[in-house]
């Protein structure tokens, strides 16, 4: 495979941007969305480039295995033996001549063999004419036929949903061969884009309206009372009361979290895991911005984005402290140094919020890259530090507090064995259902021990896992 590490970009064009990203996906362990975002300034003028950009690097995260699959008999050789620029050139290519029926061929071709000519001095030769031959030689193949589920059903899954294999054979394990379809199936979707309205700012019903006037097609969420789902037309900035932060961009299983709390005005409230600041300005609207959500996040870049998402949101009640949650005499000191020592020193709070780093495949629809970055050995390791998340911050809370555990993951590594061992561990602590803190469309997403799992939900939300825990009273 090559070692060249960044295609050539000499007059950006939504393809030489998509063709960057895709490259870098591959070596960054950082967010899509943030690298589309940087990589897309340059041609931020231009919707319609920006939006071909997002459409190329999603579908082809989203559609590598069935592309690769696609692309492999018209190859003569593996395609991981390629260079991973040509690679991604290629299924960048062939999504657009199989997917995109806007694009005419000739110029999903044309433009393929310009990007690989541009590329020529990275590449250190010239690859045009392989290009050319293979997105010719896929154009003139009959598409070749399903593998069969009859015969072998994990390639089958795999090769129509692309889904790794250890993933789908991990979920036909787990739920049975037409669930696991139907996980496979919401992985590959395009999902909403879904607004939690600030209350603080409007009503619900008040912002929908505002929306419907500026020509926005916009629905109130089943589930969640603050969501609203809209067809956006342009960027999320453009949109109404965008600075003047009536709503904050969340999907709607993300916004049933917040509330399992319980959270009171006045209250301090614990969010140990917090950027980019989703449930902590949640949390804030919540207590009618009253009280103090102490928002600690390992990651200081992510965490000036809840900073920054509180003052458009116009929130007062987050103190962003930069820290591991692991070890709370570091983030406590550093918060005192920093921030209102009176509030930050008080040893116990109300409520703590574990929003867990956890594998994220509840939401691989909207973070596909990390389908090709994760194996099933990454389980093992995201429950080894949320347990010791867990451990260190049951401390921290006072007798009689509540302690939210949540993952937008529900494999029962991450999930119910996390909560298990926990509870074994800590005789202090016992487990609440969450029945009173849903709504009544959320009731039968209850599990048997009264915790969240939006697993194959009827409401097209992104999959989420979350259990409520209270400490004793002394
Ligand atoms: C699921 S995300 C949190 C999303 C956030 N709660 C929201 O609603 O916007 C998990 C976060 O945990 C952070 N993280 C990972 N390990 C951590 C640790 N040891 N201590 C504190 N934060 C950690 C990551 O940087 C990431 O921002």
């Amino acid at each position: 495979m090559g070692t060249e590490t960044r295609p050539s970009v000499r007059k950006p064009s939504a393809r030489s941007i998509a063709l960057a990203v895709l490259v870098e996906s591959v070596q960054s362990a950082d967010p899509i969305d943030g690298l589309l975002e940087r990589a897309c300034a340059p041609i931020s003028h231009d919707p319609r480039e920006r939006a071909l950009a997002v459409e190329l690097v999603y579908g082809v995260l989203r559609h590598q295995g069935t592309i690769d699959w696609r692309l492999q008999p018209v190859l003569d050789k593996p395609m991981r033996k390629l260079p991973r620029l040509i690679q991604m050139l290629l299924r960048m290519a062939a999504h657009q001549l199989l997917s995109l029926d806007r694009i005419p061929h000739s110029a999903a071709v044309n433009e393929s063999v310009q990007l690989a000519k541009i590329n020529v001095p990275v590449l250190g030769r010239d690859w045009s004419g392989f290009v050319n031959a293979v997105l010719r030689a896929l154009l003139r193949n009959p598409e070749p036929s399903w593998p069969s589920a009859k015969d072998d059903s994990i390639r089958s899954l795999s090769v129509r949903y692309s889904v790794p294999e250890w993933l789908t054979c991990r979920w036909v394990d787990r739920l049975g061969a037409d669930e696991a379809e139907a996980a496979c199936a919401h992985s590959v979707t395009v999902p909403p884009v879904t607004l939690r309205v600030n209350r603080l700012k409007a009503t619900r019903d008040d912002f929908l309206e505002r929306l419907r006037q500026s020509g926005i097609s916009a629905s109130p969420t089943r589930v969640s009372p603050v969501g609203i789902t809209i067809e956006p037309r342009g960027p999320i900035t453009s949109l109404p009361g965008f600075s003047e932060g009536c709503f904050y961009v969340e999907d709607e299983a993300a916004q049933l979290i917040p509330p399992l709390l319980g959270v009171n005005s006045g209250e301090a409230i614990l969010d140990a895991c917090a950027a980019p600041g989703g449930k902590a300005t949640h949390i804030a609207e919540l207590i009618g911005d009253r009280g103090t959500i102490l928002a600690v996040d390992k990651k200081g870049a992510r965490l000036d984005l809840v900073a920054a998402n509180c003052t458009r949101l116009g929130l007062r009640s987050v103190v962003a402290i930069t820290g591991d949650a692991r070890y709370r005499d570091e983030w406590q000191r550093t918060a005192t140094h920093s921030h209102d020592p009176s509030e930050v020193r008080k040893t116990l709070v109300d409520r703590v919020l574990v929003d867990a780093p956890c594998s994220g495949l509840g939401v691989l629809r909207r973070h596909p890259e990390a389908k090709w970055r994760k194996d099933g050995a990454a389980l093992a390791r995201h429950q080894k530090l949320q347990l010791e998340i867990l451990d260190a911050l049951s401390a921290s809370l006072r007798p009689g507090g509540v302690l939210v555990y949540s993952t937008c993951s529900v494999e029962p590594e991450e999930t119910h064995a996390v909560i298990e061992r926990f509870l074994n561990a800590h005789a202090d602590f016992r487990r609440e259902s969450l029945a009173p803190w849903l709504p009544n469309e959320a009731q039968n997403l209850l599990t048997g021990h009264g915790d969240l799992t939006t697993e194959n939900n009827r409401y097209g939300m992104d999959v989420f896992y979350a259990s409520r825990l209270r400490k004793r009273d002394s």
